[in-house]
């Protein structure tokens, strides 16, 4: 796969905070991008400047091997949070006023198919439940037909089956082959959707790769989790860390650890065994748990 879009060296200040110092992502034709990190971590400042929203102090942004430039927009879809659109318009007055801004729009039946916004086309969209406001900016950031799309927190303040229809949206765009840049404060979300993560804290990349890769990285197969702490003594010597009231042991082989649990009359009752996940990596590498 080629680069789409590159940073190199970027960096953005505010005043005395340096809130991007430096970073280098390359982002692949064809991928979804996630770009994680707790709160401040400089997410949303590296976002701007690769929407070319924003201009950064040092260094360069490349897409399709080329410096950004005016055109750039015209390639791009951006779902912002929040987006105020004028009242009193229906969901497709909104799609055809937008598709006005543009030289080249998509053809707004297909958008209103794979967003499935027909059932709510002729609603006011100030009328939209949660779910289906988030589908239509989806549809709007898609009127351009961009090779390039950023949605920025695109499920936040939904419930559980609005995100995974979210989630499904999101696989049909990306089997259209569109290039997606993500951030996102759920983990689950990251793992769905996601096929190279950055991690990001206090402005710099700590660490970039698949997801399969970072936790292969980063941890043993498997996590054993029991509640309560390890007793003093030998089963201290388990690599394992205390929290949220359980202990969790990481290994490859379970049954060397189970036994030695038994043997120190460790009570296996509530004893579940999982894998790593993306909550388990981003604790370990910025120190911080993911705002839910
Ligand atoms: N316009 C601004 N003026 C001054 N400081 C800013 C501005 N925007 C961001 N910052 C600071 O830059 C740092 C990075 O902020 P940024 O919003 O990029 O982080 P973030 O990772 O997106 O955080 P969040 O997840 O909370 O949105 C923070 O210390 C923040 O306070």
């Amino acid at each position: 796969m080629t680069a789409l879009l590159q940073a190199r060296g970027l960096k953005k200040n505010y005043g005395d905070i340096e809130a991007v110092k430096g970073i280098n992502l390359t982002i692949k034709q064809g991928c979804c991008f996630g770009l994680l990190g707790p709160n401040g971590a400089g997410k949303s400042s590296t976002l701007e400047m690769l929407e070319g929203l924003t201009k950064p102090h040092a260094g360069q942004i490349l897409f399709a091997g080329k410096p950004i430039d005016k055109h750039y927009t015209q390639r791009i879809g951006i779902q912002f949070q929040q987006t105020t659109l004028p009242d009193y318009l229906t969901v497709f007055d909104c799609l055809k006023l937008f598709a006005s801004f543009y030289r080249h729009s998509a053809d707004l039946e297909q958008l209103v198919e794979l967003c499935q916004l027909g059932e709510i086309r002729e609603q006011m969209h100030f009328h939209l439940s949660g779910g289906q406001k988030q589908r239509l900016l989806l549809a709007l950031s898609l009127i351009n037909e961009p090779d390039l799309l950023f949605l920025d927190e695109p499920t936040t303040g939904l419930d559980p089956q609005a995100r995974q229809n979210f989630w499904e949206l999101i696989h049909s765009i990306k089997r259209q082959g569109k290039t997606i840049v993500l951030t996102t404060h759920y983990m689950d979300e990251a793992e769905q959707l996601c096929d190279t993560i950055a991690i990001m804290d206090h402005g710099k990349i700590i660490a970039e790769d698949t997801p399969a890769k970072l936790l292969a990285n980063e941890f043993y197969q498997n996590i054993v989790c029991i509640d309560g702490e390890l007793p003093q003594g030998e089963a201290q010597q388990l690599k394992h860390q205390y929290r949220g009231g359980q202990t969790l042991i990481e290994c490859d082989q379970l049954e060397p650890v189970l036994s030695q649990l038994s043997r120190h009359g460790i009570s296996l009752q509530g004893l579940t065994i999982r894998k790593p996940n993306l909550d388990d990596l981003f604790l370990k590498l910025t120190g911080h748990q993911l705002r839910a």
